[in-house]
């Protein structure tokens, strides 16, 4: 299929999502470099697109960009205030997106955290939360409220709670708006989202939703402001989502691209780190070159025979669709 495979191991300097160490592999192709790195508790169907926008990239085949650089926001993980304060501050954005309702926390933690990236964007800061489905409706009622006074006002609100239903529930309910992330990129069908008003901003991410084209599809067809977010690339699959946010007819919002310094290294020579809270807009994939084969940052043998199974079963299971 491709003409090199390498699996790779970066450390990240704080916990997200669970992760410590970020896993996946870059494949090579005639257009360049394409990253797979779908996270290790999702099965094969659900990893198969993933798999698309690697194939996208290393055939190089990314539509042209309307726009030299993607404005980005900080995003800053479940941490104390002190933490979340130096995020913001350091990454140079103006918006921001705090992670909340992290399991083991309390409301108390997300308000402390809130105030403190308020306090470091200065009141014409846009301020984000992002509750990964985790409140009930009443939670998501209560919290919200707390959370906008907190926070001098939000931005919006992405997933507030796990299914469609909720989220239209909870947006006929509050003034601030609703963004839906797993609601599409997880969902059978991304556009109930729009058939039962349930958002007012639709978050992509090329990698879960099948690559750049796919989600200039969904962009077009969900007609909802979009934001393109991450889902923890390095800067090989960093540059899919520029290369999305890039060619996307609007871009009223800052992007969640800059995870890139969430590791302690990376696997371009060039990482794609936000320069005064942007980045600057590639012309193509990463081209061979570019690639940093440094053996610190290179899964061991065993993660390395486990991903080289995993995409054998993901290309398996794709035989059985045909
Ligand atoms: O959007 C951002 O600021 C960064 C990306 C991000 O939050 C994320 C990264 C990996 C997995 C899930 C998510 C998420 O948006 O829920
Ligand atoms: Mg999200």
């Amino acid at each position: 299929m491709t003409d090199q495979v390498h699996v790779f191991s970066l450390p990240m300097t704080t916990r997200f999502r669970g992760i410590t160490e970020r896993e996946g592999l870059v494949l090579q192709g005639a257009g360049g470099w394409g990253e797979w790195s779908p996270f290790l508790d999702y099965d094969t169907p659900e990893i198969e697109p993933w798999l698309r926008c690697a194939e996208e990239a290393a055939a190089g085949d990314w539509p042209a960009p309307v726009r030299e650089s993607v404005p980005v926001n900080a995003t800053v993980p479940a941490v104390g205030p002190e933490r979340a304060h130096e995020i913001v501050t350091r990454s140079g954005c103006a918006t921001a997106k705090v992670k909340v309702a992290d399991p083991g926390q309390s409301l108390a933690d997300d308000i402390a955290r809130v105030e403190a990236v308020r306090d470091a964007l200065g009141p014409t800061g846009h301020l984000r939360i992002d509750v990964n489905g985790l409140w009930s409706v009443d939670e998501a009622l209560a919290s919200i409220k707390v959370l906008d006074r907190a926070g001098g006002g939000l931005e919006y609100v992405e997933q507030p709670c796990l299914t469609v239903e909720e989220l239209a529930d909870v947006r006929r309910k509050v003034d601030v708006p609703i963004a839906a992330d797993e609601s599409i990129r997880r969902a059978a069908d991304p556009y109930r989202v729009r058939d039962l008003e349930a958002a007012d901003v639709a978050v992509l991410k090329v990698q879960p939703l099948g690559g750049v084209r796919a989600c200039l599809r969904i962009a077009e067809d969900i007609g909802l402001p979009c934001v393109v977010s991450s889902a923890l690339e390095t800067s090989v699959g960093m540059a899919a989502g520029i290369a999305l946010a890039a060619a996307l007819p609007e871009l009223p919002y800052a992007c969640g691209l800059g995870t890139v310094s969430m590791f302690t290294a990376d696997i371009t020579a060039t990482p794609l780190l936000p320069d005064g809270g942007a980045l600057p807009v590639l012309p193509a994939s990463p081209a061979p070159e570019r690639l940093l084969v440094d053996p610190a940052l290179q899964a061991d043998p065993g993660r390395t025979d486990f991903w080289r199974r995993r995409l054998a079963e993901v290309l398996a299971y794709r035989e059985t669709l045909r």
